[in-house]
């Protein structure tokens, strides 16, 4: 039965309602079968498959798993089990009657943003990517952001390798999937996983990593940094630079440059979000509201898209 789950009941508040596991959906083993691996996930592999003839995503937990991972996997399931919006990941339920455990969710075919942005750049394919496609991937996440914003939900890790599409074809969907960040420190364990962990500082600002200060506003910074990988076409954040460095250009007024072809109007709305006063950033209705300007303005959606090289498929962070 869930045995271990049972004892250290963790509580999960949303929306001023207290959830715990008995609150999941359990999906009857039997109706789940995995296909193939689409990669390490944070725990375990994370499978395509069927929820009978539904194409999903499984995440699962090593049978191997200490306490803390089995809690921080039901945690994970608890966050995701309560959003209810188009551009978040619809959760679909668990399988948590015994080991391995699964978490279940919507299958996003077209993977996550940032491989799509680096495939889909002109030189690497017949890509009929457009500014306006980009403005409107940006807007997707822009409102997955605004309904976290509203329920004062803070994600810690927005950045493109955190958003899939719904496909590679044509007008794809952004959903924001994971929330793995948002569910270690909701657990406060990133003191237990020593102060080592990584922290995606190319995507905070200087009260995050300076203060350990978050609010919504971290995440409008961080979306400042999402939009710039979007329209740099899947570029690393501060290329050639390490964590250490790119925390002293920042606090001391640096930023990044704006992306090659990148229109003034969704610069300025990059330049905004990294605002070094938290209070004067825009919230998420604001740039949600920006960004629609930017999709009117015939300047903006006619300039051309960078001609960029196929860099190979995975750079290496230069931080250590
Ligand atoms: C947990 C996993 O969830 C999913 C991945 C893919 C998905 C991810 C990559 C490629 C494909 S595909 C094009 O082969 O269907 C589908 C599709 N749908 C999901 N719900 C995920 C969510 C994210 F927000 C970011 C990365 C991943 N993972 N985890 C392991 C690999 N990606």
């Amino acid at each position: 039965n869930g045995g271990m789950f049972t004892d250290y009941n963790p509580n999960y508040e949303f929306g001023g309602s207290t959830y715990t596991v008995k609150d999941l959906n359990e999906i009857p083993r039997e109706n789940l079968t995995l296909v193939k691996a689409l990669g390490q996930g944070a725990f375990g592999e994370v499978y395509r498959g069927f929820l009978g003839d539904i194409p999903v995503a499984v995440k699962t937990l090593p049978e191997l798993s200490s306490n803390q991972a089995e809690m921080d996997f039901l945690m994970e399931a608890l966050i995701m089990s309560k959003f209810d919006h188009p551009n978040i990941v619809h959760f679909m339920g668990v399988c948590f009657d015994k080991m391995p455990r699964f978490i279940v969710l919507e299958l996003l075919p077209g993977g996550d943003l940032k491989t799509f942005l680096r495939e889909a750049r002109p030189k690497c394919s017949k890509s009929n990517l457009t500014m306006k496609k980009l403005l409107a991937m940006a807007m997707d996440v822009g409102k997955g952001c605004q309904y976290l914003e509203e329920h004062h939900f803070i994600h810690r890790d927005l950045a493109a390798r955190n958003c899939l599409l719904t496909t590679k074809e044509g007008d794809p969907d952004v959903k924001i999937a994971d929330f793995g960040m948002a569910r270690d420190i909701y657990r406060a364990d990133y003191y237990r996983k020593g102060g080592k962990t990584i922290l995606p500082v190319k995507w905070m600002p200087p009260e995050a990593f300076l203060d350990g200060i978050f609010t919504s506003k971290t995440d409008v910074w961080s979306f400042g940094v999402l939009l710039w990988e979007v329209l740099s076409l899947g570029y690393m954040p501060y290329p050639g630079r390490g964590n250490q460095e790119v925390m002293q250009l920042v606090t001391s007024g640096g930023r990044l440059e704006p992306p090659a072809m990148c229109p003034n109007p969704v610069y300025h709305i990059m330049m905004q979000c990294w605002h070094p006063i938290p209070e004067e950033r825009p919230n998420f209705s604001t740039i949600i509201e920006r960004l629609g300007y930017c999709m009117q303005d015939p300047d903006v959606i006619n300039s051309p898209l960078p001609e960029l090289s196929c860099s190979p498929s995975v750079e290496r962070d230069v931080t250590v």
